[in-house]
């Protein structure tokens, strides 16, 4: 199975949403997705990690290690695996962690890919321990053992395997099994965007998609994106629809921030959802410590939903804090939503500290 990204979406999407939309190709059909590490901006760190480890390993003629990505949503995961085998000059076999249900699911994969071909598995995290358990030699000895039938019909293959790279995606490395994280050779972790490393998304973006955007239109889309790209295109389409509607089709700053406030996503990229958390901890719970199960129920929102989607960013810019008690919102998101930080709470105690 393979992913396509944001370029089509409904009106009933969240705007905010981090997730993809899959269907069959990694992006025939996504032209905002750079095929370069050249191309790919940010992640200076990443990028000049892999750039070596490209570099070296072409020149060895050999495959490249074994790669595990991981970081919040929408950071470039999918993108990176698609630049990795662009940059080998290899093919690529998308596929995902629930995806593959059983070890002949992974065997049928394996087997047929070709010398240093890269096989991507989004949601490595999600495998089951059985295909795991197939996955480990494989990923060693680039080999794997099958046994087929039962009792005295029984029989096992050991069946060799091209070498090939593994790329493992992941939301949330601290769930993957310790043998699994130790196989691979390469970790990489994504860090959200700065406000100016999106502008450049945005602006390459515009280019690519004919939309006219200036400077400043394009940092404050950016500061309202969450650190994110996959947002930052996202607001990028929605507001170029205002622009062409109220103004001369010019994204400006003017443009950005009247189209914004009307898609209710605020200074700092929070949206409804974030501000109904925030506001359910401060009204129910005096602002935390709150468990996550306990807050999931009471917005009505899955418990990973909230760490993988809200919690991110609302811990980057400083809104939210874990505790070994549970969550609990900060003074500056008191402010911010306009709220008096009371006396005797985390956030009050948290405030001495700031
Ligand atoms: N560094 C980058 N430079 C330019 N565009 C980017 C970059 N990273 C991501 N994008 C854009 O953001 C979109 C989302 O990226 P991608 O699908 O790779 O995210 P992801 O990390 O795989 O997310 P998920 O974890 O949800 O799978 C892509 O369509 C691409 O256009
Ligand atoms: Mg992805």
């Amino acid at each position: 199975m393979d992913y396509n990204t944001d370029f089509e979406m409904d009106f009933e999407d969240r705007i905010m949403d981090t997730s993809e939309i899959p269907s069959d190709t990694i992006d025939s059909d996504n032209p905002l997705r750079p095929k370069t590490l050249e191309d790919y901006i940010g992640q200076d760190k990443a990028k000049e990690n892999l750039r070596i480890f490209i570099e070296a390993a072409k020149k060895r003629g050999e495959s490249l290690d074994h790669v595990l990505l991981y970081g919040p949503p929408g950071l470039g995961k999918t993108t990176l695996s698609g630049i990795i085998a662009n940059e080998m000059g290899v093919n690529i076999r998308i596929t995902s962690g629930p995806a593959i249900e059983k070890p002949g699911d992974l065997a049928a994969l394996l087997t047929n890919l070709n010398p240093g071909d890269v096989l991507f598995i989004d949601e490595i995290h999600r495998l089951s321990r059985s295909v795991e358990e197939i996955l480990y030699p494989s990923m060693e000895d680039f080999a794997i053992d099958i046994i087929t039938g039962k009792g005295q019909m029984a029989a096992s293959y050991h069946l060799p395997l091209p070498k090939f790279t593994l790329v493992g995606a992941t939301t949330r490395a601290g769930q993957l099994t310790a043998p699994l994280r130790d196989r691979f050779g390469v970790v990489l972790r994504l860090e959200m965007y700065t406000p100016e490393e999106l502008a450049q998304i945005i602006t390459r973006s515009a280019g690519i998609l004919d939309i006219k955007i200036d400077e400043e239109g394009a940092l404050e889309l950016a500061s309202r994106s969450r650190g994110t790209p996959r947002i930052a295109n996202r607001l990028l389409k929605r507001v170029r629809d205002f622009s062409e509607v109220i103004s001369d089709g010019v994204i400006t700053l003017e443009v950005a921030q009247t189209a914004l406030d009307r898609l209710e996503i605020d200074e700092l990229g929070l949206d409804q959802n974030d501000r109904r958390m925030l506001e359910a901890m401060i009204k129910y719970y005096r602002g935390g410590p709150v468990g996550l199960e306990t807050l999931a129920a009471a917005i009505g929102e899955e418990a990973v939903t909230i760490e993988d989607v809200y919690e991110p960013y609302l811990m980057q810019i400083g809104f939210l804090s874990r505790t070994p008690r549970g969550r609990c919102v900060t003074a500056a998101a008191y402010e911010h939503l306009g709220y008096k930080v009371p006396a005797n709470t985390a956030a009050a105690q948290g405030s001495l500290f700031d």
